[in-house]
């Protein structure tokens, strides 16, 4: 509330005397939303260009620094945008049905409150990629060199023969490895259980690896971090509004974009761009914004009485999302030197608080993990390019003095067939209604694919086996200690109709949402921007974040919409040169 009544007072200033009539201003290009990968774009731009970057929200608190307080930052209705689902039938049965999705509303949006996993996917993905757009640019042998060219690796290698294939130093935004001391006995157990060991980036496969981690001397490495904060004092080419919502993007008659209206504090300003306006709301936002200014599908823009620009069925379809469930343990004979807990807090904080910090607070909260392949995957051909993850926790990390220790493994399905959508409320919009949170109708039909939750099935059965079948865990005597949800009473107990039962009740989105305004080819019904991320029938208009990709990665999914806006920037960088030199 400080930062944004401070910013309304310079807001005032700068505006004064006239609040009543819009300004309009010209830059060359305009990004709308400053998350993960506005901020990366709007960053790498304004090295050559004149860029306006407008965020609705503010600068990120002090707070969202820590990666151990992520859970304090990601769900405060002050920083995030909280989007409820329609009612849901096939998870989360016993929170309601209807899910909660709570996204970044400040400087490097979602990666600003998220977990600080880093992990870029499956080389498979990226391949995959290049078939869905006819693209062969998206192939991982040319992608690596822009994960390469942003990335400032300094982490440990499993593979340490890899580094110099797959990594590299000197980029803006710093990763590194968490090697928590509970990783041996994560990787003894993959052994006993014939699983091999690896790294998460460079050349993804199915095996057990320790987690990645955006983030550099205990402190979170967002692309706001990275790419805005270190620039905006000094670079006059770039001009960065807080609490500014673009409500329409401009488009004239000959169908191209020229700018955006939007509300700085609620002051209405009008922006023009002389070359691109670049959309990068994430993917609840940005295909609302394209229907609010007459982009998507006819019927949708009609009946919210929208002026069509062009029909374009595939907005706000093809819903992609990351579903996940958790199981709990608790390890009854905790060896501390493995799962070591804090013993005192204030050391710990002091700890942290040294210029060079150290320490428990400067780690992830989660990790290690494993990608591992289904029978799904194998009997597609697939072996090599795994299609679940299991994740490590360790909770009660304050020492209570006992030798229990409550653990937790997540089992994400991260290639799930199931397809959702984001329909538009023409009702609510009909009444007057402007805020997202009131128009999107998010529907994300998780498991609605019945091999979706045999996956799933699957995974819960090699989690329980990591943590009941193998000595490395049956050595500190863990338990399973989920109980049974009330639905599920009476079914005969671990049976597969027992899970599906558990993760109708239990089962979760990860948020790891992707694919409303998909990448694919021209002729498709469904694709709404070209591998080049422009919007088909519009010009000067791209959408760069979350929403272009077409399909998940194998993996949590902010380094993969960082790859996006690196690829993207450095492809308008190249097509805008090129255009000047001709
Ligand atoms: C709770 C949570 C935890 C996650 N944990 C992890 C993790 O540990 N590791 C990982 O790799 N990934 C994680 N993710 C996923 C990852 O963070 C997101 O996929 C990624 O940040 C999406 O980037 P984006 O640029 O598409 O959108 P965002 O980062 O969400 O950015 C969109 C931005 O646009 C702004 N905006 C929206 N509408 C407008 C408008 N009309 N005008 C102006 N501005 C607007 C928003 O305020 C926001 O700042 C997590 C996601 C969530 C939600």
């Amino acid at each position: 509330e400080k930062y944004k009544q401070d910013d309304y007072l310079r807001t005032k200033a700068e505006l004064d005397p006239d609040l009543s009539l819009p300004r309009v201003k010209t830059y060359d290009f305009i990004v709308v939303g400053g998350g993960t990968a506005g901020c990366l774009v709007a960053g790498r731009l304004s090295e050559h260009h004149n860029v306006l970057l407008l965020e609705s929200g503010g600068t990120p608190v002090p707070t969202t620094a820590n990666p151990f307080l992520n859970e304090f930052v990601a769900t405060n209705p002050a920083i995030n945008n909280i989007f409820e689902s329609v009612p849901q039938f096939n998870f989360d049965q016993e929170g309601g049905g209807i899910v909660k999705s709570h996204t970044g509303r400040m400087l490097g949006g979602s990666g600003s409150h998220n977990g600080n996993f880093y992990n870029r996917g499956s080389p498979r993905d990226y391949d995959n990629y290049a078939l869905l757009t006819g693209d062969p640019t998206w192939r991982y042998e040319t992608v690596l060199n822009h994960f390469k060219s942003y990335e400032n690796f300094i982490g440990d290698l499993i593979q340490e023969d890899s580094r110099n294939e797959f990594y590299a130093t000197g980029g803006l935004l710093t990763v590194n490895t968490d090697m928590p001391p509970i990783l041996p006995a994560w990787f003894q157990a993959a052994a006993e259980l014939g699983y091999p060991t690896g790294d998460p980036n460079g050349n993804q496969t199915e095996s057990f690896t320790p987690a990645a981690m955006s983030v550099e001397n205990g402190e979170r490495e967002s692309t706001y971090t990275a790419f805005i904060k270190p620039f905006e004092s000094t670079r006059t080419s770039l001009t960065v509004m807080r609490y500014s919502e673009v409500e329409q993007i401009l488009i004239n008659e000959r169908k191209a974009a020229y700018g955006v209206i939007y509300k700085r504090h609620g002051i209405p300003q009008i922006a023009h761009a002389l070359k691109e306006v670049i959309v990068s709301a994430g993917t609840i936002s940005s295909p609302l914004l394209l229907m609010k200014s007459g982009i998507g599908p006819e019927a949708a823009l009609n009946a919210a009485g929208i002026p069509v620009e062009i029909n374009l069925p595939g907005v706000g379809k093809n819903l992609r999302d990351h579903s996940a469930v958790v199981l709990r343990f608790t390890a009854q004979n905790a060896n501390p030197a493995l799962l070591p807990r804090i013993t005192d807090m204030e050391a710990a904080i002091a700890a942290y608080q040294e210029a060079n910090r150290t320490g428990f607070l400067t780690r992830l909260d989660v990790g290690p993990q494993a990608f591992i392949s289904s029978s799904r995957a194998k009997a597609n051909g697939e072996a090599n390019w795994p299609d679940h993850q299991i994740v490590f926790a360790q909770h009660g990390l304050i020492d209570d003095g006992t030798t229990n220790v409550a653990l937790a493994l997540q089992i994400i399905l991260n290639r799930a067939e199931s397809v959702g959508e984001i329909g538009f409320n023409s009702t609510n919009y009909l009444n007057g209604e402007r805020d997202d949170k009131n128009l999107a109708l998010i529907d994300f039909k998780l498991f609605t694919v019945l091999s979706d939750m045999e996956v799933m099935i699957e995974g819960i059965r090699l989690g329980l086996q990591i943590m009941e079948n193998t000595t490395s865990f049956q050595q500190m005597n863990v338990a399973y200690t989920e109980s049974t949800p009330e639905a599920c009473q009476g079914i005969p107990y671990r049976s597969n109709q027992y899970w599906m039962c558990y993760v109708q009740q239990r089962g979760y989105s990860w948020l790891h949402i992707v694919g409303t305004c998909s990448m694919g080819l021209p002729g498709n019904p469904m694709t709404v921007v070209d591998s080049h991320y422009k919007v088909l029938g519009i010009a000067g208009l791209r959408v760069i974040d979350a929403s272009v990709m077409p399909r998940t990665t194998n993996a949590n999914l902010n380094g993969g919409v960082i790859l996006v806006a690196e690829k993207g920037a450095q492809m308008i960088l190249e097509e805008h040169n090129e255009a000047k030199k001709n």
